[in-house]
């Protein structure tokens, strides 16, 4: 009996020992556990005060490399063109960044002696006919970046009729697709990224076309096309909005393919023949980009814009009648509407008149094209010896923006 007892005190003595034991070891993992909560703590915030200061620093690159670029694109000569016998211009690229091109023409004076004219530009980027779509793309990531961090940007293709400015901004399917799909593409990897410093994003898009001085929904019902007037308001917090204007919520990258196949068809129905009016008019990719981080409280809004320019070729008015009048007019008018808001911007003084208003295209972007936005201007041009005086006149064009320098650009909070 007694032996029994003594067993059984010895085994309560060994449970107890035990259960102490794991008392202790449970407080030390509880200890352990309040430690590593307070290094996650403190590596969040570091995360958050890396990720402020990144977008500082990005922004402070892109204001030293200014708020308005200009890149110059040449194409190859397509297919068909060289089946015509096209002749090439003689065009010249050089410069340690990329950054200069000099084009040539020969000339007869009146006694018939030949001499070779050279006329040379310099851009903040030359890209000759054999850049590719990604070679582009990754000069303008860095302003698709800006949009997300919270500012207007507006990067825009000019120039004349079958330049290059579709395939540019929108690109062939596949590897060759453009700076639309290319943009969209990046904003989703780097809003995942970024939600790892709690930035969570929503974008919404908007694609219309400017014709006529008439804005036209390009995602809405196709029954609807031309039928429902759209009004440009812009609102004391900087956000450009347009009536009745249809827009797609973009949660997947599949969704820009679908949106741009639409938008297609819109601009198909709205024309007789697709391609003679999609030179004939403005076509603008709006994206909006929310940002909300409830960690910091902070939000932000950006708007990237994405415009394909009508053709700026100097069009004949003598002989022109009705419609084709009226399209030129319009097209001769946005044109240089945008060249005066340019010019007043780059003559501006602080809170200085700047012509937005004078045409359709300029109010819109009215918020794109100052000094709270961030711009770049694709200025396309056809490689061929026929369009000389035309690429001329664009890279003369480009010029007067790429020496327009405009103000520090603020970020939009909402
Ligand atoms: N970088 C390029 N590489 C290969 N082909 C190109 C390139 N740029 C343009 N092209 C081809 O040149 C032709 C004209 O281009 P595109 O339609 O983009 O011109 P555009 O300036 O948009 O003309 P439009 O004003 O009529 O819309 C098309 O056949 C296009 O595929």
């Amino acid at each position: 009996m007694l032996y029994a007892v003594c067993c059984i005190l010895y085994v309560l003595k060994r449970l107890d020992e035990s259960l102490a034991s794991r008392e202790k070891a449970l407080e030390d993992v509880q200890v352990n556990l309040k430690d590593e909560r307070q290094k996650l703590k403190s590596l969040e915030t570091k995360l958050l005060d890396e990720e402020k200061m990144r977008r500082k620093l990005h922004n402070s690159i892109q204001e030293l490399k200014g708020n308005i670029r200009v890149f110059c694109r040449v194409r190859p000569p397509v297919a068909s063109e060289m089946a015509n016998h096209g002749k090439v211009a003689s065009m010249r690229f050089y410069g340690d960044d990329n950054d200069k091109m000099e084009l040539s023409e020969e000339v007869s004076s009146t006694l018939g002696k030949v001499t070779t004219k050279s006329y040379p530009f310099s851009f903040d980027k030359v890209f000759p006919p054999e850049s590719t779509q990604e070679e582009c793309f990754e000069e303008i990531s860095q302003l698709v970046q800006s949009a997300l961090d919270g500012y207007n940007v507006c990067i825009f293709a000019y120039g004349q009729t079958g330049s290059g400015k579709t395939y540019t901004m929108e690109g062939p399917p596949g590897a060759g697709k453009g700076m639309i799909p290319r943009a969209v593409q990046q904003i989703y990897q780097v809003a995942q990224q970024l939600n790892e410093s709690n930035w969570h994003y929503t974008m919404e898009g908007q694609f219309m076309e400017i014709y006529n001085e008439t804005v036209h929904d390009l995602l809405g019902d196709c029954s609807n096309y031309g039928k429902i007037k759209h009004d440009i308001r812009h609102e004391k917090s900087g956000k450009t909005v347009i009536t009745d204007m249809t827009s797609v919520l973009l949660d997947s990258p599949a969704r820009v393919n679908t949106m741009l196949r639409k938008a297609s068809q819109n601009r198909a129905t709205g024309a007789t023949n697709m391609n003679e009016r999609s030179s004939r008019s403005h076509s603008v990719f709006m994206l909006r980009l929310n940002g909300d981080n409830p960690v910091t409280g902070e939000r932000t809004t950006g708007v990237l814009n994405l415009i394909d320019l009508a053709g700026s070729e100097r069009l004949a008015m003598s002989g022109s009648t009705g419609n084709r009048l009226k399209e030129t007019q319009a097209i001769n008018k946005s044109l240089s509407c945008l060249g005066d808001v340019i010019s007043a911007l780059l003559n501006n003084k602080e809170g200085g008149h700047i012509p937005y208003r004078n045409s359709k295209l300029t109010y819109l972007l009215q918020n794109s094209l100052g000094g709270n936005s961030k711009t770049l201007m694709f200025v396309n041009i056809s490689p061929l010896s026929e369009h000389f005086n035309e690429t001329l006149c664009s890279l003369r064009f480009a010029t007067k923006v790429n020496s327009c320098r405009i103000g520090t650009a603020r970020r939009l909070t909402r």
